[in-house]
């Protein structure tokens, strides 16, 4: 591999995936040194002067007993997360397509817990996303009390919506029809209310009969995606909880078919669903800017369409050890 010139980075290699359209780029951390910053992975996920993705999924040694690895998660806005439903079944198929592992069930570490991946046929893949958390503090939602709905004032307007977390936060609503639902306007109101201190992603489900249903998420720090698998997860939970569905139902996003199935309170939610891989690429990172090239760096030293954030506090994304 061509040795970088001086100030520049090493080479990286990643892997474009996506589940349902809901795409990635995914980095092992394991075989190859991994710092990106905040701003970077917002560049990389651009989808116009970047790679362009939904999220950026990281491959990391495991930090616990028995589990395989561990699995970082970094919206296109350069937040790190607890969770990503469709992200997890495109990591099963990552670290065995890399031969990583051989493993069929495998064991990942996330920020919120452990989640168990079954790699089946034609790349399909079974993750147990554990159990719904319900109770306010620690979806986090701002609630004087647990309900399994709650009413929300936002702009002007009362909406109705189910707070759940599968590791991350979510607020559900049940709409008449998922293509006339106000995602774009309702969705970063809701994004950002104060009763979600974290932010949330937040679903408009569309109840078709007991076992189908229909839904659009406006996810948090990405927008509205084609798919959102720990969504999916919250939104057969909300509809459960209000006597709408069955314990196992196709739910249908923008870029397919989802099967989730929950057996009720203290259950784990499971879901299945395919993964696809799209190519693989290497990208060159930047080296890190020598004290004496930041103070020599000119003013608005930036690359056509990259509007940098002067005096932006530098942190680096780095693998843990
Ligand atoms: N935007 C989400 C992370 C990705 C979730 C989604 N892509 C999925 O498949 O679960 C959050 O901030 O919690």
């Amino acid at each position: 591999m061509n040795q970088p010139r001086r100030g520049q980075g090493p080479m990286l290699n990643f892997t474009k995936m996506h589940g349902l359209g809901n795409d990635f780029m995914v980095v092992d951390a394991i075989s190859q040194p991994f710092r990106l910053r905040p701003e970077m992975i917002r560049e990389l996920a651009d989808r116009h002067f970047g790679i362009g993705f939904d999220q950026l999924l990281v491959v990391e040694p495991p930090g616990l007993p028995d589990v395989d690895f561990r699995y970082r998660i970094f919206n296109s806005d350069g937040s790190e997360v607890e969770q990503c439903g469709n992200g997890a079944r495109c990591f099963a198929r990552f670290v065995r397509d890399q031969r990583l592992t051989n493993k069929k069930v495998i064991r990942v570490q996330t920020a919120k817990g452990v989640i168990e991946l079954r790699v089946g046929r034609a790349g399909m893949v079974t993750v147990d996303m554990g159990v719904p958390e319900l109770n306010p503090p620690a979806i986090p939602f701002a609630a004087d009390q647990r309900k399994d709905i709650y009413t929300v004032e936002v702009g002007g307007e009362t909406v109705e919506l189910s707070a759940i977390s599968l590791g991350n936060p979510h607020g559900v609503l049940v709409v008449e029809n998922v293509d006339t639902a106000p995602v774009g306007e309702l969705g970063p109101r809701l994004e950002n209310h104060p009763r979600f201190p974290a932010r949330a992603n937040i679903g408009f489900l569309q109840i078709v009969d007991r076992t189908h249903a229909r839904l659009r998420v406006f996810e948090r720090g990405s927008g509205e995606t084609m798919a959102c698998g720990s969504g999916a997860c919250a939104a057969v939970v909300a509809g459960c909880l209000r006597g709408l569905l069955d314990s196992r139902v196709d739910v249908e996003l923008t870029g397919g078919h989802l099967v989730i199935e929950w057996q009720g309170e203290g259950s784990p939610v499971m879901m299945e669903g395919p993964t696809a891989s799209v190519f693989e690429g290497q990208l060159r990172l930047p080296g890190d800017p020598s004290p004496r090239r930041r103070r020599g760096a000119r003013q608005g030293d930036t690359r056509p369409g990259q509007q940098r954030q002067q005096n932006r506090q530098r942190q680096t994304v780095t693998s843990k050890p």
